[in-house]
Protein backbone atom coordinates (compact mmCIF):
# COMPACT_ATOMS: atom_id res chain seq x y z
CA UNK A 1 0.00 0.00 0.00
CA UNK A 2 1.50 3.29 -0.72
CA UNK A 3 2.55 5.43 2.36
CA UNK A 4 0.00 9.01 3.09
CA UNK A 5 1.85 12.45 1.33
CA UNK A 6 2.39 13.04 4.85
CA UNK A 7 1.60 11.36 8.15
CA UNK A 8 2.47 12.80 11.71
CA UNK A 9 2.11 10.85 14.55
CA UNK A 10 1.97 11.96 18.16
CA UNK A 11 3.69 14.92 17.37
CA UNK A 12 4.60 16.84 20.93
CA UNK A 13 6.82 19.74 21.62
CA UNK A 14 7.08 21.81 24.91
CA UNK A 15 8.62 24.76 25.93
CA UNK A 16 9.52 24.87 29.66
CA UNK A 17 6.24 24.32 30.91
CA UNK A 18 3.92 25.25 27.77
CA UNK A 19 2.84 22.28 25.65
CA UNK A 20 2.75 24.04 22.19
CA UNK A 21 2.06 21.18 20.58
CA UNK A 22 0.58 17.50 22.15
CA UNK A 23 0.47 14.00 20.73
CA UNK A 24 -0.59 15.37 17.47
CA UNK A 25 -1.79 12.99 14.87
CA UNK A 26 -2.92 13.52 10.74
CA UNK A 27 -2.55 12.47 7.51
CA UNK A 28 -2.49 14.14 4.33
CA UNK A 29 -2.85 13.16 1.01
CA UNK A 30 -1.76 14.28 -2.48
CA UNK A 31 -4.42 17.00 -4.31
CA UNK A 32 -5.94 17.28 -0.94
CA UNK A 33 -6.38 20.84 0.73
CA UNK A 34 -5.85 20.50 4.28
CA UNK A 35 -6.70 23.52 7.14
CA UNK A 36 -4.86 24.01 9.91
CA UNK A 37 -6.97 26.38 12.09
CA UNK A 38 -7.29 27.31 16.20
CA UNK A 39 -6.87 30.73 18.18
CA UNK A 40 -3.87 32.16 18.72
CA UNK A 41 -1.27 30.34 20.50
CA UNK A 42 -3.03 27.37 19.49
CA UNK A 43 0.59 25.42 18.22
CA UNK A 44 -0.02 25.81 14.71
CA UNK A 45 3.13 27.36 13.74
CA UNK A 46 5.07 25.11 16.28
CA UNK A 47 3.31 22.24 13.84
CA UNK A 48 4.63 23.93 10.94
CA UNK A 49 8.28 24.37 12.04
CA UNK A 50 8.47 20.68 12.66
CA UNK A 51 7.01 19.67 8.97
CA UNK A 52 9.43 21.20 7.55
CA UNK A 53 12.59 20.33 9.74
CA UNK A 54 13.04 24.22 11.34
CA UNK A 55 12.62 22.31 14.86
CA UNK A 56 12.82 18.91 16.28
CA UNK A 57 9.89 17.16 18.33
CA UNK A 58 10.37 16.36 21.61
CA UNK A 59 8.31 12.65 20.55
CA UNK A 60 6.45 11.50 17.79
CA UNK A 61 7.11 11.36 13.93
CA UNK A 62 7.05 13.12 10.51
CA UNK A 63 7.03 10.92 7.30
CA UNK A 64 6.43 12.68 3.87
CA UNK A 65 5.88 9.41 1.39
CA UNK A 66 7.08 7.16 3.76
CA UNK A 67 10.50 8.47 4.68
CA UNK A 68 11.03 9.46 8.36
CA UNK A 69 12.49 12.72 8.89
CA UNK A 70 13.83 12.07 12.35
CA UNK A 71 17.08 14.66 12.33
CA UNK A 72 17.12 15.63 8.81
CA UNK A 73 17.79 19.81 8.05
CA UNK A 74 14.87 21.80 7.01
CA UNK A 75 17.24 21.74 3.57
CA UNK A 76 17.10 18.25 3.58
CA UNK A 77 13.22 17.78 4.29
CA UNK A 78 13.03 20.78 1.15
CA UNK A 79 14.73 18.25 -1.27
CA UNK A 80 12.16 15.57 0.10
CA UNK A 81 9.58 17.75 -1.61
CA UNK A 82 8.50 19.90 0.98
CA UNK A 83 7.78 23.45 0.36
CA UNK A 84 6.92 26.60 2.54
CA UNK A 85 5.26 30.08 2.02
CA UNK A 86 5.39 32.23 4.89
CA UNK A 87 3.11 34.95 6.08
CA UNK A 88 5.78 37.70 4.68
CA UNK A 89 6.78 37.77 1.33
CA UNK A 90 10.44 37.29 0.48
CA UNK A 91 10.92 38.00 -3.64
CA UNK A 92 13.62 40.25 -4.75
CA UNK A 93 11.96 43.99 -5.32
CA UNK A 94 14.31 44.84 -8.04
CA UNK A 95 13.96 41.81 -10.37
CA UNK A 96 10.42 41.50 -12.26
CA UNK A 97 7.97 39.02 -11.74
CA UNK A 98 9.31 36.30 -14.21
CA UNK A 99 13.09 36.92 -13.39
CA UNK A 100 11.88 35.84 -9.57
CA UNK A 101 10.57 32.82 -10.66
CA UNK A 102 13.43 31.96 -13.04
CA UNK A 103 15.81 32.31 -10.39
CA UNK A 104 13.85 30.25 -7.98
CA UNK A 105 14.07 27.33 -11.29
CA UNK A 106 17.55 27.77 -11.39
CA UNK A 107 17.71 27.37 -7.33
CA UNK A 108 16.03 24.17 -7.64
CA UNK A 109 17.96 22.85 -10.60
CA UNK A 110 21.13 23.92 -8.47
CA UNK A 111 22.74 26.21 -11.80
CA UNK A 112 22.12 29.46 -10.16
CA UNK A 113 26.14 30.27 -11.20
CA UNK A 114 24.29 30.54 -14.36
CA UNK A 115 21.80 32.94 -13.73
CA UNK A 116 22.85 35.50 -16.36
CA UNK A 117 24.18 32.99 -18.81
CA UNK A 118 21.63 31.01 -21.20
CA UNK A 119 20.66 28.61 -18.30
CA UNK A 120 17.74 31.51 -17.38
CA UNK A 121 17.26 32.07 -20.93
CA UNK A 122 16.39 28.33 -20.74
CA UNK A 123 13.91 28.75 -17.75
CA UNK A 124 12.11 31.73 -19.21
CA UNK A 125 9.06 29.26 -20.65
CA UNK A 126 8.65 27.38 -17.47
CA UNK A 127 8.68 30.80 -15.40
CA UNK A 128 5.97 32.08 -17.75
CA UNK A 129 4.07 28.54 -17.66
CA UNK A 130 4.22 29.07 -13.41
CA UNK A 131 3.19 32.57 -13.52
CA UNK A 132 0.03 31.86 -15.82
CA UNK A 133 -0.91 29.33 -13.43
CA UNK A 134 -0.82 31.70 -10.73
CA UNK A 135 -2.53 34.37 -12.67
CA UNK A 136 0.52 36.53 -12.87
CA UNK A 137 1.04 36.25 -16.69
CA UNK A 138 -0.33 39.81 -17.31
CA UNK A 139 2.68 41.09 -14.96
CA UNK A 140 5.35 39.46 -15.93
CA UNK A 141 8.07 42.09 -17.01
CA UNK A 142 6.76 44.31 -13.90
CA UNK A 143 9.43 44.79 -10.66
CA UNK A 144 8.13 43.00 -7.86
CA UNK A 145 8.30 46.41 -5.77
CA UNK A 146 5.25 47.73 -7.74
CA UNK A 147 3.36 44.92 -7.33
CA UNK A 148 0.14 45.01 -5.05
CA UNK A 149 0.45 42.55 -1.86
CA UNK A 150 -2.18 40.61 -3.55
CA UNK A 151 -0.07 39.83 -6.34
CA UNK A 152 3.31 39.46 -4.55
CA UNK A 153 1.43 36.28 -2.57
CA UNK A 154 0.94 34.96 -6.01
CA UNK A 155 3.80 35.41 -7.21
CA UNK A 156 5.31 33.79 -4.00
CA UNK A 157 3.31 30.80 -4.51
CA UNK A 158 4.82 30.46 -8.41
CA UNK A 159 8.02 30.78 -6.56
CA UNK A 160 7.08 27.77 -4.14
CA UNK A 161 5.73 26.12 -6.99
CA UNK A 162 9.06 26.12 -8.82
CA UNK A 163 10.92 24.14 -6.50
CA UNK A 164 8.07 21.28 -7.93
CA UNK A 165 6.91 20.38 -3.64
CA UNK A 166 4.75 17.15 -3.54
CA UNK A 167 3.52 18.91 -0.26
CA UNK A 168 3.12 22.70 0.27
CA UNK A 169 2.74 24.29 3.44
CA UNK A 170 1.48 27.75 3.23
CA UNK A 171 1.23 30.26 6.39
CA UNK A 172 -1.50 31.72 6.87
CA UNK A 173 -2.00 32.86 2.73
CA UNK A 174 -4.32 35.39 2.46
CA UNK A 175 -2.68 37.11 5.30
CA UNK A 176 -3.14 41.22 4.91
CA UNK A 177 -5.13 41.05 1.62
CA UNK A 178 -8.73 42.38 0.66
CA UNK A 179 -11.14 39.89 1.04
CA UNK A 180 -12.16 38.77 -2.68
CA UNK A 181 -8.60 38.42 -3.40
CA UNK A 182 -7.93 35.54 -0.16
CA UNK A 183 -10.70 33.78 -1.99
CA UNK A 184 -9.59 34.04 -5.00
CA UNK A 185 -6.09 33.10 -3.97
CA UNK A 186 -7.13 29.94 -2.39
CA UNK A 187 -9.24 28.86 -5.44
CA UNK A 188 -5.88 28.89 -7.25
CA UNK A 189 -4.28 27.05 -4.38
CA UNK A 190 -6.97 24.60 -4.80
CA UNK A 191 -6.94 23.91 -8.47
CA UNK A 192 -3.21 23.53 -8.78
CA UNK A 193 -3.34 20.53 -5.66
CA UNK A 194 -5.74 19.27 -7.44
CA UNK A 195 -4.72 19.42 -11.59
CA UNK A 196 -1.13 18.92 -10.15
CA UNK A 197 -1.46 16.72 -7.19
CA UNK A 198 0.66 18.52 -4.56
CA UNK A 199 -0.91 18.43 -0.87
CA UNK A 200 -1.13 21.50 0.82
CA UNK A 201 -1.31 22.44 4.45
CA UNK A 202 -2.80 25.73 5.77
CA UNK A 203 -3.06 27.78 8.45
CA UNK A 204 -5.58 30.39 8.13
CA UNK A 205 -7.78 33.08 10.39
CA UNK A 206 -10.41 33.94 7.85
CA UNK A 207 -13.05 31.36 8.37
CA UNK A 208 -14.91 32.19 5.17
CA UNK A 209 -11.60 30.95 3.01
CA UNK A 210 -11.21 27.64 5.02
CA UNK A 211 -14.66 26.86 4.84
CA UNK A 212 -15.16 27.46 0.26
CA UNK A 213 -11.46 25.70 0.34
CA UNK A 214 -10.36 22.85 2.59
CA UNK A 215 -10.92 19.98 1.80
CA UNK A 216 -10.67 18.64 5.81
CA UNK A 217 -10.09 20.83 8.32
CA UNK A 218 -8.45 19.77 11.77
CA UNK A 219 -8.97 22.51 14.49
CA UNK A 220 -6.04 22.54 17.22
CA UNK A 221 -6.63 24.53 21.31
CA UNK A 222 -3.48 24.78 23.30
CA UNK A 223 -1.59 22.05 21.52
CA UNK A 224 -4.10 19.40 21.10
CA UNK A 225 -6.24 18.49 18.11
CA UNK A 226 -9.79 18.98 19.38
CA UNK A 227 -11.76 18.68 16.13
CA UNK A 228 -10.93 17.02 12.39
CA UNK A 229 -13.17 16.28 9.15
CA UNK A 230 -15.13 17.90 6.43
CA UNK A 231 -15.68 21.56 6.51
CA UNK A 232 -19.94 20.52 7.29
CA UNK A 233 -18.57 18.57 10.31
CA UNK A 234 -16.49 21.20 11.78
CA UNK A 235 -18.84 23.58 11.43
CA UNK A 236 -21.47 21.67 13.76
CA UNK A 237 -18.73 20.29 16.10
CA UNK A 238 -19.72 22.08 19.67
CA UNK A 239 -16.26 22.19 20.64
CA UNK A 240 -15.32 23.79 17.64
CA UNK A 241 -18.01 26.40 18.58
CA UNK A 242 -17.31 26.40 22.02
CA UNK A 243 -13.63 27.50 21.34
CA UNK A 244 -14.04 30.22 18.77
CA UNK A 245 -17.12 31.59 20.29
CA UNK A 246 -14.85 32.04 23.09
CA UNK A 247 -12.95 34.08 20.96
CA UNK A 248 -15.79 36.23 19.83
CA UNK A 249 -15.80 34.74 16.41
CA UNK A 250 -18.75 33.20 14.48
CA UNK A 251 -19.30 30.87 11.24
CA UNK A 252 -21.90 33.16 10.28
CA UNK A 253 -20.48 33.58 7.01
CA UNK A 254 -19.40 30.05 6.13
CA UNK A 255 -22.72 29.33 7.49
CA UNK A 256 -24.51 30.78 4.91
CA UNK A 257 -21.81 29.96 2.01
CA UNK A 258 -22.42 26.28 2.68
CA UNK A 259 -26.53 26.51 3.88
N1 LIG B 1 10.31 29.46 20.86
C1 LIG B 1 9.36 29.44 21.80
N2 LIG B 1 9.68 29.58 23.09
C2 LIG B 1 8.73 29.55 24.06
N3 LIG B 1 7.41 29.38 23.82
C3 LIG B 1 7.03 29.24 22.54
C4 LIG B 1 7.98 29.26 21.46
N4 LIG B 1 7.30 29.09 20.31
C5 LIG B 1 6.00 28.98 20.63
N5 LIG B 1 5.84 29.06 21.97
C6 LIG B 1 4.56 28.95 22.70
O1 LIG B 1 3.89 27.79 22.23
C7 LIG B 1 2.50 28.03 22.08
C8 LIG B 1 2.08 27.76 20.64
O2 LIG B 1 2.61 28.80 19.81
P1 LIG B 1 2.47 28.82 18.23
O3 LIG B 1 3.21 30.01 17.74
O4 LIG B 1 2.84 27.49 17.67
O5 LIG B 1 0.89 29.05 18.07
P2 LIG B 1 0.07 29.51 16.76
O6 LIG B 1 -1.15 28.68 16.75
O7 LIG B 1 0.96 29.46 15.58
O8 LIG B 1 -0.32 31.02 17.09
P3 LIG B 1 -0.58 32.25 16.06
O9 LIG B 1 -1.89 31.97 15.38
O10 LIG B 1 -0.65 33.41 16.99
O11 LIG B 1 0.58 32.31 15.12
C9 LIG B 1 2.24 29.45 22.55
O12 LIG B 1 1.85 29.42 23.90
C10 LIG B 1 3.61 30.11 22.39
O13 LIG B 1 3.76 31.16 23.31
Amino acid sequence: MTPPLLQVEHLSKAYGGVHAVRDVSFSLEAGELLAMIGPNGAGKSTCFNMLNGQIWPDSGSVRIAGRDTAGLTPREVWRLGVGRTFQITATFPSMTVRENVQLALLSHEGRLWRLFGYAAADMRGEAERLCALVGMDRALDRPCAELAYGDLKRLELAVALANAPKLLLMDEPTAGMAPADRVAMMRVAAEIAAEQRIGILFTEHDMDVVFEHASRIIVLDRGRIIAAGSPAAIRDDPAVKATYLGEGLTFSAAEATHA
